[in-house]
């Protein structure tokens, strides 16, 4: 493919898109343009574009254009680029987590000799930000929304799933209303909540200083996502404030029901909530990358004594099966370690098992 790809906005989602375009079509050639000076010299270091654009009018030589900076930035470049004369054919999409303005705005923009727009969302990510952590595999086995409005569109789309064929993702269109809904569930309100937590805690610890020492385990699980970028996650509530604000009602008849149940002391009530959320979360499909990323994690007893990590490695090296990734569970860190390592596929985490059982013959378990 001899194309020209440019992509605004080079952090942690523009650089992986940029790294995946580019480890499937190696001659297209990659556009990078980054308000921030420092984002572009990285980017150019770390081979994510091939080449810098000095300011967005580079968009008039561009096949693709990719806006992959935070949702409110993207609408005001979509306005400034469709001022632009553009190649007549060229398609243009962004990565926003947010669909009902930036489609419309898409579509209202790019129209007849100035283009096609059809948004686009992929569903992977990370609460680290920056082209430094951009990664060619992150969007590997997740759901990538694409939002055709229009026939146009939706032959762009077809067009873009060939182009970002490198991510390795799942492709599915969606209506931009239906996207925004979904995606306040399963994502935007997470997000609230998350902080609200650890914000709740944060008061506590203001009178008791061992809340923080002991917030461990479930409370790191659930709150991971509220280290995430607090701009990212403020344009983006803004711009879906419909739907939250009903997430909102909905929630508190939740918390209400709940907080009965307690009160009326009501304990086969109780069992019954817990039972059915545990139900739905472990029916969610966790073998393929989605709103939950899937890992084939192994949990491994250890003791805790210094070199027991390269102790395991070892053996797992001996045979030849690859971690991709190593973590001591720490709420146990002080009585046992537990080990959790992550692998590859299916297969490699069986023979990890067999490895670690027979060599070194500590428990191993899974937690699904
Ligand atoms: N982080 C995630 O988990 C995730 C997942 C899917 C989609 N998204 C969406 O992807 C988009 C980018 O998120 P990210 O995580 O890559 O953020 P990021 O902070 O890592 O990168 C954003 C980049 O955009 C640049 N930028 C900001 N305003 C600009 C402007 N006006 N002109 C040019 N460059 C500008 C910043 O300098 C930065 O390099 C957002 O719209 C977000 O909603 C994020
Ligand atoms: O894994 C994370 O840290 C994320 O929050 C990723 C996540 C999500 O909510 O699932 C965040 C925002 C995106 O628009 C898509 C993915």
């Amino acid at each position: 493919m001899q194309k020209s790809v440019l992509i605004l906005g080079l952090g942690l989602i523009g650089g992986s898109i940029a790294l995946s375009i580019k480890q499937e079509y190696p001659q297209v050639s990659i556009i990078g343009y980054d308000r921030d000076e420092n984002t572009l010299k990285a980017a150019k270091k770390l081979g994510v574009i091939d080449d810098k654009a000095e300011s967005i009018v580079a968009a008039e030589e561009a096949d693709y254009i990719i806006f992959s900076t935070p949702v409110i930035q993207t609408l005001e470049l979509m306005n400034q680029i469709s001022t632009l004369s553009l190649k007549r054919d060229v398609i243009i999409t962004d990565v926003g987590s947010t669909k009902g303005s930036i489609a419309a705005e898409g579509e209202r923009l790019f129209t007849g000799s100035n283009g096609v727009f059809v948004g686009g969302h992929p569903m992977a990510g990370s609460h680290k930000s920056g082209v430094t952590a951009a990664r060619a595999r992150l969007f590997e086995n997740a759901f990538y929304i694409l939002t055709p409005t229009s026939k146009e569109s939706a032959e762009a789309a077809e067009k873009l799933k060939v182009l970002l064929k490198g991510t390795n993702a799942h492709f599915i269109d969606l209506d931009p209303q239906q996207h925004d809904s979904l995606t306040g569930v399963i994502s935007h309100f997470p997000h609230v909540i998350a902080a609200g937590l650890v914000r709740q805690a944060e008061i506590l610890q203001e009178s008791q200083p061992l809340t923080s020492r002991l917030a461990a385990g479930g409370f790191r699980d659930i709150t991971r996502i509220a280290s995430s970028n607090p701009a990212m996650w403020r344009d983006i509530l803004l711009q879906n404030k419909e739907e939250l604000l009903k997430l909102f009602q909905q929630w508190q008849g939740e918390m209400d029901y709940v907080r009965t149940m307690i009160e009326e002391e009501d304990a086969a009530k109780i069992y019954t909530y817990f039972l059915e959320a545990k139900q739905f979360r472990d029916g969610l499909p966790v073998k393929t990358k989605g709103a939950i990323p899937a890992f084939y994690d192994l949990y491994v007893d250890v003791p805790d004594y210094p070199g027991i990590i390269s102790e395991i490695t070892g053996y797992l090296a001996e045979e030849e099966i690859s971690i991709t990734n190593i973590r001591i569970i720490e709420t146990r860190e002080e009585i046992y370690g537990v080990l959790r390592l992550s692998f590859q596929s299916e297969a490699d985490r069986m023979r990890a098992q067999r490895c670690i059982e027979t060599k070194a013959k500590y428990d191993t378990f899974f937690m699904e």
